[in-house]
């Protein structure tokens, strides 16, 4: 495992006591009177002790506290109604940093309505929604100009309207009471498809909806599959008959993938189920009992689970592998592979296959396609493209610079933030040991951080969440199991601390921020060791209408030729694989490409008669805003994320 700069300077992994010494300025930031008054704390308005009192309390101690007297009993994150003592303590400090008092955290709401819990979140004073906004606050305006393809045999067209698909009152009003007024282009073009019985490959960028597309149809089709058949009575057999699996890589994205799944299926009569690894089995065994027709599940415990015979995959009739290129690469493969094809699921064809992601270079399409029967390959924007939604900034940063830089970037996005408050910032970095000890630094120079990585028992994963998503800690620093899927409302920052080695890494971090048509701050720390990265950097960027700065394209240049070949280190996927014969990698507004038509291109491996379509292709391109520091703290990061 390779060591960072973090980690040297800081190897100590130990949880921060009280700082001996008073806190660290960066050099740059010394005398400067804007610093000094952060240091007197008055931009903040509570006194440097009780500000270096939060850094410590918030994440750590807070919990023992509320454990010990009068607060929630369960989870740590307290923060629900009926708050104790433990709560007002913590409440006073939320109300110095970040005030989110509505929080949704109480675990004691697990049980009740989910839309109780969706309701909470609208409830979060974090920014005034733009009133000319539908749709959940989503701005659909910033789709409009995304190119979608599909491509495969009788594709079935897109629907402008919920109400033109045929999903059932029930899910119908589920929708209304998600404030989904209208489908995202992904939901548009996959949920038909997907309606239709097809297999799918499904490409679209972070943050667009995705869940809910494979959500939609699956319930709906266990709906109807209940009314055709009725499930195996097995007398006396603990083992449950799941009609649809949910794959994800992560526990926290399966985590989040049951509980959108379970607002989905409100009153429906619909069971999901969830399993994951690091919880309790014996807990999730005992809500299987209670029997499961959609089960969410991570490849490790399901194996697991199978093992057991507790869970047998014979009734499954859809299959949905969220992320399905983090699943099929080297570390899941195996496990996707006995899942999907040695144990007793049926074969593609007997069964519907459905992947998604955001990335799908081609090697893992040409692995997924094993998966799937006569599937519809679908992509809104290239694959692998990031949204323009997010404004994306690359800092050329000395590995010995790379804190200063970071708290001089904290602190103006704390100056410039409405109210003094620190809008949530996720800060990735490349190891476990890296993400403790820049948390406990951040954590020392009273800015109120905590991590989260694979080395986290997952209740302290599970903390560290929750502790960010309702405000308490504003930042959070994590490696890349934070960096797929999660859906943390109002991210206004992605920094970089440490950049991935691959861009469709990078694709998924910065995809934390922009989400739902809300525009967001992604910020890349770029040393000589990311050189190989260059050039897939500047032309992901350029792609996205982002200014690319000089020495990038130079670092691009040198990259190339440093190895003699174009595209260095590039995955990127750009079109289904099927037909990528015949097509180059191509920029938004490339609209010829777009138009070729599969058929007539003679693509020998697309079964059927192959055709396609284009949808919603402008050439009108995205401008950002000038990606000075001032207009994006101030547009973007301070008043929130919108
Ligand atoms: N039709 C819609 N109208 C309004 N909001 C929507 C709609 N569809 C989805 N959303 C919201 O958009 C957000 C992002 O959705 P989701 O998490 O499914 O994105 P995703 O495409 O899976 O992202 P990622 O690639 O990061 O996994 C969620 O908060 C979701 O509730």
């Amino acid at each position: 495992m390779t060591m960072t700069w973090s980690d040297a300077v800081n190897g100590s992994t130990q949880k921060p006591t009280r700082p001996a010494r008073p806190s660290y300025i960066p050099h740059h930031l010394r005398n400067v009177g804007g610093v000094s008054a952060y240091h007197n704390a008055n931009s903040f308005g509570f006194s440097t002790s009780e500000s270096t009192q939060y850094g410590f309390r918030s994440n750590r101690f807070v919990d023992r506290e509320n454990h010990g007297r009068s607060g929630p009993r369960r989870g740590g994150g307290g923060g629900g109604r009926g708050r104790g003592r433990g709560y007002v303590r913590r409440a006073r400090h939320d109300k110095q940093w970040n005030s989110y008092p509505n929080s949704s955290q109480n675990p004691s709401l697990i049980n009740q309505d989910p839309f109780d819990i969706c309701d909470r979140f609208d409830e979060l004073d974090v920014g005034e929604e733009d009133a000319n906004d539908v749709g959940g606050g989503i701005n659909f305006d910033a789709y409009d100009d995304i190119p979608v393809e599909a491509t495969g045999s009788e594709i079935p067209p897109p629907v402008d309207t919920f109400l033109e698909i045929d999903l059932g009152d029930r899910v119908n009003n589920n929708i209304k009471r998600c404030k989904y007024v209208k489908p995202t282009p992904i939901q548009r073009h996959a949920i038909p498809i997907a309606m239709a019985g097809r297999d799918l490959m499904a490409c679209a960028q972070t943050g667009s909806g995705k869940t809910a597309a494979f959500c939609f149809p699956i319930i709906s089709g266990v709906l109807k599959n209940r009314c055709a058949t009725s499930q195996p009575q097995f007398c006396f057999s603990r083992t449950v008959f799941p009609s649809a699996l949910i794959l994800s890589p992560t526990r926290e994205l399966a985590s989040q993938i049951y509980e959108e799944a379970k607002k989905f299926a409100f009153q429906t009569g619909v069971k999901i189920a969830v399993a994951y690894g690091g919880a309790s089995i014996t807990l999730q065994l005992r809500n299987l009992e209670r029997g499961v027709d959609i089960l969410v599940a991570t490849p490790g415990r399901l194996v697991d689970m199978i093992d057991r015979a507790r869970v047998s995959l014979r009734m499954i009739r859809h299959l949905v592998v969220d992320e399905a290129d983090r699943m099929l690469d080297m570390g899941f493969e195996p496990q996707i592979r006995k899942i999907v094809e040695q144990l007793d699921m049926p074969q593609p064809g007997s069964r519907q296959t459905m992947l998604f992601s955001a990335t799908f270079p081609n090697d893992i399409q040409r692995l997924a396609s094993d998966f799937l029967s006569n599937y519809i390959f679908v992509a809104v924007g290239r694959v692998g493209s990031s949204t323009s939604l997010i404004v994306q900034k690359v800092d050329y940063v000395l590995d010995m610079d790379k804190r200063s830089h970071l708290m001089k970037i904290l602190h103006t996005q704390t100056a410039n933030g409405s109210c003094g408050k620190l809008a949530l910032t996720l800060v990735f970095v490349e190891t476990k040991k890296g993400a403790d000890a820049l948390e406990c630094w951040l954590s020392m120079n009273g800015f109120p951080a905590i991590a989260i990585h694979g080395d986290k028992v997952q209740m302290e994963r599970e903390r560290a969440l929750k502790s960010f998503k309702s405000g308490v800690t504003p930042i959070l620093v994590a490696t890349d199991v934070a960096s797929r899927g999660l859906d943390i409302p109002h991210v206004a920052h992605v920094i970089n601390f440490d950049l991935p080695k691959d861009i469709d890494d990078y694709v998924h971090r910065i995809g934390r921020t922009g989400r739902a048509g809300k525009s967001g701050l992604a910020t890349a720390f770029f040393s000589d060791k990311n050189l190989p990265l260059a050039k897939s950097l500047a032309e992901l960027m350029r792609e996205a209408n982002q200014e690319v700065p000089v020495w990038l394209n130079q670092y691009a240049e040198r990259s190339i030729s440093s190895r003699g070949q174009r595209f260095v280190g590039n995955k990127f996927g750009g079109y289904d694989f099927r037909s990528a014969s015949y097509r180059h990698s191509s920029i938004y507004g490339d609209v010829a490409d777009y138009h070729l038509d599969g058929s007539s291109c003679g693509v020998s491996d697309v079964p059927g008669s192959s055709e396609s379509y284009s949808a919603n292709v402008s050439a009108e391109a995205y401008v950002p805003g000038p990606c000075g520091y001032e207009e994006n703290y101030a547009g973007v990061v301070a008043g929130g994320c919108e």
